[in-house]
């Protein structure tokens, strides 16, 4: 047995130092915002101590950083688009300074089993997608430095240089459920080159809305601990990346009460009617539809927050006043709020909200921009950029999001995507707008902004018209619509070769095997 220390003085000293080296590491500019709940011992206590290695992705979280704070300072912004194959994320590197994959796409194009986006695929789908990535992104670079290293320093200034080492984001869904589970992907993603992961707050198996129903999200303390675990695994691994956060919009449920803090927002009836169980098991008996059995209850039902039922059978507007000066900007649970209500108005408040549960068990939710701020305000100290989804692009929710989280962090980093199908006319937004609408949440703070799933559309666009063109025109169309223009846009050595796709790179390993000289041989 080989002994890792000489006796436990060595190790406590080992250890020591490693205590120390994270506590002055949190303490750098780079790491100074982020509010830990625990201890850098505890950190030093899951680490391989004496084990040192510095992960690819630390590089890259570091360029995205800055490449993020100088769009802050400057107030403009980066626009990418996602992919999942690595010759797109090539040709992207000409255009953009970082690279998406989305977790849709890879549901959709990656998983062998394809699928909605439910996030139910295998939770190495994203990693391996972002590995490929980001493997080809350094055989691009390393087959560029061999090629431009033929040539002297006169021929290299007319030669294509290009930073393929684009920062890659990418989509951590919820992280996959369980705490270990989360764990697992976050160093799966360190491990594959990732720069930043974003990490939602909906429930495991309930991302759903294709019969038009909204999300459902966990409650606050259990979006917080996905976060922590995932900060707490880049700490285990000593690696800087910036995890971003991802809050959803338009939710309509929730799967657990159990965080006082969600208390505010959570609905109820407010009416002696049957459940919204017992009523779709009527309306089933009668073939009625969900949707149409949903509306109709929740009408009947007068569904609203707890305090909304507090101001509509309170005796008075000052009661209420009253009530509301007792709980606001308070973490105040539901049976509290119920007790500070009776002595107020001397009753009991009616108000259920095991009433409307679903058949799954989510509570119904009642969405507003200031139940989002709370949640991202919590989240802030645990990762370096905000992100506020939304299904339908509302300029008073935009404003007032990013205005309101930056009240409490005047300097928070933003990210927003330009979900599918976002229909920006129809949303109120006039063609001009639409124009300065990245510029304009530029100065909002939205540093980051994606169109994550362009392959569903745009792809599938270009995929469909060459399949009509190619069938009605043959190989003659394809080398006058295709081969043609892209060989012209092809970088080319001197001699007009195209150099991209890595053949003077394949003959470079044989001749250094044999001893053979490749640099400024051209
Ligand atoms: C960002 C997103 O999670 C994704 O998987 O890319 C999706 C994309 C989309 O549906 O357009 C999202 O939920 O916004």
């Amino acid at each position: 047995m080989s002994q890792k220390y000489p006796d436990v003085k060595a190790e406590s000293a080992a250890f020591d130092a490693e205590v120390k080296a994270i506590e002055k590491w949190w303490q750098s500019d780079r790491q100074k915002h982020i509010k830990r709940p625990y201890t850098a011992k505890s950190i030093a206590a899951l680490r391989n101590i004496g084990f040192k290695t510095d992960y690819p992705s630390s590089v890259q979280g570091r360029k995205l950083w800055k490449i993020l704070n100088e769009h802050n300072a400057n107030g403009t912004y980066e626009l990418t688009f996602g992919t999942t194959e690595p010759l797109i994320a090539k040709e992207m590197a000409k255009y953009m300074q970082t690279v998406y994959v989305s977790g849709a796409l890879c549901g959709h194009s990656q998983a062998a089993w394809p699928g909605e986006d439910h996030a139910d695929y295998p939770a190495d789908t994203v990693p391996s997608v972002v590995k490929r990535i980001f493997n080809s992104q350094l055989f691009q670079d390393q087959r560029q430095t061999q090629l431009r290293m033929r040539f002297s320093e006169e021929d290299r200034r007319d030669l294509e240089c290009i930073d393929y080492m684009l920062p890659i984001v990418a989509d951590a869904d919820m992280g996959f459920g369980t705490l270990t589970g989360c764990m697992k992907l976050a160093r799966s993603f360190v491990e594959s080159g990732v720069a930043m992961v974003h990490i939602d707050d909906l429930a495991m198996g309930l991302k759903k809305f294709a019969n038009g129903e909204g999300r459902t999200i966990v409650p606050t303390s259990e979006y917080l601990q996905r976060l922590t675990t995932v900060r707490m695994t880049f700490d285990i691994m000593g690696y800087y990346l910036p995890p971003c956060m991802m809050l959803e919009d338009k939710e309509q449920f929730i799967n657990s009460v159990v965080d006082p803090r969600d208390h505010p927002y959570v609905l109820g009836a407010t009416k002696v009617v049957p459940s919204f169980l017992q009523a779709l098991a009527t309306g089933r008996e009668s073939g009625r539809d969900y949707l149409a059995v949903k509306k109709e209850w929740k009408a009947s039902a007068g569904l609203m927050t707890f305090d909304d039922a507090v101001k509509s059978q309170a005796d008075s507007e000052d009661q209420y006043k009253s009530y509301e000066a007792e709980v606001k900007g308070k973490i105040i649970a539901l049976q509290d709020r119920r007790a500070i209500a009776r002595k107020i108005t001397g009753k009991d408040i009616m108000f259920d909200w095991e009433l409307p549960r679903l058949p799954r068990g989510q509570y119904m939710w009642q969405w507003c921009t200031q139940a989002v701020i709370d949640r991202a305000v919590l989240a802030a100290p645990l990762g370096d950029v905000t992100w506020s989804r939304q299904d339908k692009p509302n300029k008073k929710d935009m404003e007032d999001f990013h205005s309101g989280v930056r009240k409490v962090f005047p300097n928070r980093l933003f990210a927003f995507g330009y979900t599918g199908a976002y229909d920006f006319v129809k949303a109120g937004y006039t063609e001009q707008e639409v124009e300065t609408f990245p510029a304009d949440i530029a100065k909002q703070g939205v540093v980051w902004q994606v169109q994550p799933i362009w392959a569903t559309q745009g792809l599938s666009l270009h995929a469909k018209q060459f399949a009509e063109m190619f069938k009605k025109e043959g190989i003659a169309g394809y080398m006058r619509n295709v081969a043609k223009p892209a060989i012209e846009g092809m970088a080319t050595d001197k001699y007009g070769k195209p150099t991209s796709r890595g053949g003077y790179l394949a003959d470079a390993f044989f001749d250094v095997v044999d001893g053979d000289e490749i640099t400024e041989v051209a």
